[in-house]
Order: structure tokens, then sequence, then C-alpha cells
């Protein structure tokens, strides 16, 4: 295998040589032996912060394939880490991350090649990051388990298209959710993602609290902490329900249970759940995080980890769920007038970072469609 140097943030690596596998002048990162994709940096970057941010002492970076997600935690987060271990069930990704380790002088070290799930059964530890292909499903149960009381899980999901809905048969396998392709299922994924996470949890009598979830390129991230008690479990619990949406007048909402009928004009509704529909984001969390910002301004991608930092805050002051303002506007054949003209007019409203085409607010349906229809007359 021959192999070329990179560098990301702060970590310098060996990845397999991409002229190697390209076929037809192509490359795909799942071609090669061992997996590093660029597009991915952006997660990255920005888990490097959260990791600041949550200070863990202990890590396992459960699927490491180069090992440059753990290397950048040792290498970039503010505090002291104590322990990482680099595990991949692939011989070949161990043999790199042990070359890779060395080469970034990573003292706090373990490498084990071993099936992920088998080795967080045996463990303990304050951070887990689970990076596969596809789905986290088939992780979400053993990675809880391996969190001390009060510790974090980070997921990263690039399964979109059961998550999204459009695999109805794939979601109802991997995440146990009955999934509708909505207008807004940008947000739904990843709260369908969440919903699978708490139920898993509730088996273990643990309780999941979202503090950093966002949706960017092709993929979800999601970080909780994991607290212990059979009665917080329920409490988590208690924050599932379902989204409905009516094709007929474009109206869309959530409820404790599924409905059938749509309350504005009685037209049968698609639905989507159980699905997770409290908070998201945790507010302090997101603030530590732009707070912490400053120092990394070396990251590849620091102005747009900014912005995505800040469009998060705006809008986790709102209601789960979004309006994409194209479906409303073709319910009512209007144009589409400029979010940021209907976001000024409702006043109390954000856009949201999950589309460009939906804003998020407290104001009710019929004032959005007020405002949109008195500016689309403009247009
Ligand atoms: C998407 S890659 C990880 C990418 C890496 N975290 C990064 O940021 O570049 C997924 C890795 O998981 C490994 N893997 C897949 N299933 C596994 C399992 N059951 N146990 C351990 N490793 C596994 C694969 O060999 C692959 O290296
Ligand atoms: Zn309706």
């Amino acid at each position: 295998m021959r192999l070329v140097e990179i560098k990301e943030g702060k970590a310098r690596v060996f990845i397999p040589d991409p002229k190697e596998y390209e076929k037809n002048g192509k490359f795909d990162p799942s071609w090669a032996p061992v997996f590093y994709n660029p597009r991915m940096t952006f997660n990255r970057d920005i888990s490097v912060i959260a990791v600041s941010v949550i200070s863990p002492k202990s890590i396992i970076d459960a699927l490491a394939a180069s090992g440059i997600r753990g290397i950048r935690y040792y290498l970039e987060s503010y505090s002291p880490i104590e322990e990482i271990i680099f595990n991949d069930k692939s011989k070949v990704a161990v043999d790199l991350i042990r070359k890779n380790i060395e080469v970034n002088e990573v003292k706090v070290a373990k490498i084990t090649n071993r099936d992920a799930n088998s080795l967080l059964y045996e463990v303990i530890t304050d951070y887990v990051d689970i990076d596969p292909f596809g789905s986290p499903s088939p992780f979400i149960l053993s990675s809880v388990n391996a969190v001390k009381n009060g510790g974090h899980v980070a997921y990263t999901a690039t399964d979109l298209a059961p998550l999204e809905g459009s695999s109805k048969k794939s979601c109802k396998r991997k995440y146990d959710v009955n999934n509708s392709k909505l207008s807004f299922s940008k947000e739904v994924g990843i709260r369908v993602l969440l919903s699978k996470i708490v139920r898993e949890a509730a088996i273990l009598e643990k309780a999941v609290e979202p503090i950093f979830a966002f949706y960017n390129d092709y993929y979800y991230r999601v970080i909780i902490r994991v607290t212990r008690g059979a009665k917080r479990a329920d409490e988590s619990i208690e924050k599932l329900g379902y989204f409905y949406e009516c094709e007929k007048c474009g109206f869309s909402g959530s409820s404790k249970d599924p409905i059938e009928k749509c309350p504005r004009c009685g037209n049968k509704v698609k639905i989507s759940g159980p699905v997770w529909l409290g908070k998201i984001n945790d507010d302090s969390f997101v603030h530590k995080m732009i707070d912490y910002l400053q120092n990394f301004s070396y990251i590849k991608n620091f102005e747009a980890v900014s912005i995505l930092l800040h469009k998060i805050l705006q809008e986790n002051k709102y209601p789960p769920g979004y309006y994409n303002l194209e479906f409303v506007a073709s319910k009512y054949k209007i144009n589409v007038p400029a979010r940021e003209k209907i976001i000024e007019c409702l006043g109390d409203a954000s856009q949201t970072h999950f589309s460009s085409k939906g804003i998020k607010t407290n104001k009710s349906f019929d004032e959005i469609l007020e405002c949109m229809k008195t500016l689309s007359n403009k247009v």
C-alpha cells in the first residue's frame, strides 16, 4: 500500500494514496484499504471544538480508520486527555493507526483491533466517538453502555435516505420509526436518529440529553450526554412524539400521539414517528463552543463553523420542525418571497441551518401565510 501524507488541523497523517485506487479517473474514499474522507474535515473540525468544551479524560475512537479523529482530539483539544483507545476491526487500519500515532507523538494511545461492539461492552470511558459507514444504529446500545454517568457519545450518520423518509422500510428496520417524506425532512431525520438513541439508552435505564446536533453536506452529527436512572430514562421517552404534515393545505406540526386528520382542514396527514421532540442543542454548550472558537483560527472551516454555531443558537429558541417556504407557497400558488422578508414580517422567527428554504417561528400558520401572501404580491 503506497501512502501519502496529508495535514488536517494540527495532525499529519498517512493515508493510502488515492491515485492507486482510482477507477476511470474517479475516486471514492471507500475504495481505499483504509478510509479517509476530506469531506468530513468540517465534522472533525467542529468535533475538536466540542471535545474541548466537554473535556473528557478518556476517549474511545471506536471506528478509527486512519486514526485522524482521535489524533486531532489529542493534539488540539483544550484540556489534556489521559487515554485514547483507537479501535478498528480492520488489521490494515490498525497498522496505519500505529504509524500515525507515532508520527504525531500521541503519548496516551492504546490501539485495539476488535469489533467495536465487543470492545464497548468491556470498557468504561468519558467519551465515545461513533463514526461509521452509514448508520450508527448497530453501535448505539454498546456505546451508551460504555460511558460513565454524565459521559458523552458522538454519532455521525450518513444514511440520510432512511432518516429523511426516502427509504421507509430501511428506516423501520434501522430506527424502528414509521417515517414519511415531509417538506421539512432534513430536521425530521436528526430527530429520528435521536429517538432511536433515546429508546436504546432507556433499555439500559439511561437518559439521553442532546447537547449538540447538526446537519451538514451528506451527514448528521449528534452529541449526547448520558445519565443513569430509570426515572430519567422515562422522562427522555416522554419527549418522543410525532410530526404530521398536510399535503392539501400545507399545515404541519407535532403531537404526543399520532394523528390522522389535519387539525386545520381535516384532510388525511402524513406522519413520521416516534421522533425526538425535545431540544437538540444546549444553548450554554453552543455558547461555550463559540467562546472557544477563537482559539481555533487555524482550522480549515473556521468561518463555516462560526456561521453554523450562530445559526444553531438562533433557531434553538423555536419549537421542533420548520416551514418549507417553497412547499407552502406551492399550495397557495404564490411566489416565494425572500426568506429574510418573511422573518422580518413575522417578527418572532428565524432561519434554520437545515434548509435555505426553511423558517422557524412561534407565530401561527395563518400569520405565516398572511406575510407570504402580502410579500408575494410585491414580488
Ligand atoms: C467511516 S470509517 C471511520 C472514519 C474515521 N473515524 C475518520 O474520521 O476518518 C469507519 C471505520 O469503521 C471500521 N469498522 C466497521 N465496522 C466495524 C466494527 N464492527 N468494529 C470495528 N470497526 C469497524 C471500518 O474498518 C472503518 O475503518
Ligand atoms: Zn390541511
